[in-house]
């Protein structure tokens, strides 16, 4: 029997399914930066107007709760109710400005492409053996993100070859899937590599991401802890929790 580490034995799965950012790649910092930078913009014009103090987005804390996994609206409308702020939704054609949940997404885009652009793609090492040792073994892979750049992204990585799926931040628009924390994204994975969920391994950084996975019924949910907090992972849905993918290469 082909082994996966000591514990999880590879012949009871047929599929694995990867998010992107923060699992694959090392984007979910480049998204937590703009973030931050987007949201303490729009806090500060805000505590000038109110009066009240100014209370910077804490990535620790802000990012990790409230916006990391969700679709990009999602998460903006998200964080602000965390705050009690309300704003009008606005139109996702928005011009980039701090007067809409849109707009305010749109000026985090603008960033990100600005950094990534100027910075590149980080892939994790491990998280490509893993990748590799796994594709070798007839293994059906596929990549769910929240992420409208998760094409872009494994493109300019150049590991697009290895996913026979990728369910990204546009199909969830265009198909009016509701993103993670629901499990659909993950839900239309499994259908279109055309696997059972219960013998399909999920893997996820973020504690809506691990939610989405424990939520569809997947036979084996991977925590993958970038931030140096297991237990949210372990109490919002994942199985087992790895600091690194190369740890299940035995
Ligand atoms: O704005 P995009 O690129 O569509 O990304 C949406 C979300 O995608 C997720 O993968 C990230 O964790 C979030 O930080 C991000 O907001």
């Amino acid at each position: 029997m082909s082994q996966f580490n000591s514990s999880i034995a590879l012949s009871q799965f047929d599929a694995v399914l990867f998010d992107l950012d923060g699992v694959i790649t090392a984007t979910a910092k480049v998204h937590a930066d703009c973030w931050k930078r987007i949201f303490d913009g729009f806090l500060k014009q805000r505590a000038e107007e109110t009066d009240e103090p100014f209370q910077p987005f804490d990535i620790q804390n802000d990012y990790k709760l409230y916006v990391d996994g969700k679709m990009r609206y999602v998460g903006v409308q998200s964080f602000l109710e965390s705050r009690g702020i309300q704003l009008a939704y606005g139109e996702p054609s928005a011009p980039p400005g701090y007067d809409t949940v849109c707009a305010l997404g749109n000026f985090k885009d603008v960033f990100f492409n600005e950094v990534l652009q100027a910075k590149g793609i980080e892939v994790y090492e491990g998280s490509l053996a893993l990748i590799r040792h796994l594709s070798d073994r007839g293994f059906k892979l596929a990549v769910v993100s929240s992420s409208h750049h998760c094409k872009a992204v494994l493109k300019v990585a150049g590991i697009e070859h290895f996913f026979a799926a990728v369910v990204d931040g546009n199909l969830v628009d265009e198909l009016h899937l509701a993103g993670k924390p629901a499990p659909d994204a993950f839900l239309l994975g499994a259908k279109q590599l055309g696997v059972e969920p219960k013998r399909t391994i999920v893997f996820e950084d973020a504690i809506s991401g691990v939610q989405a996975g424990h939520d569809g019924g997947f036979g084996l949910v991977v925590g993958v802890d970038r931030k140096g907090d297991p237990e949210a992972l372990q109490k919002n849905g994942a199985d087992i929790v790895v600091q690194d993918l190369s740890e299940l290469l035995g």
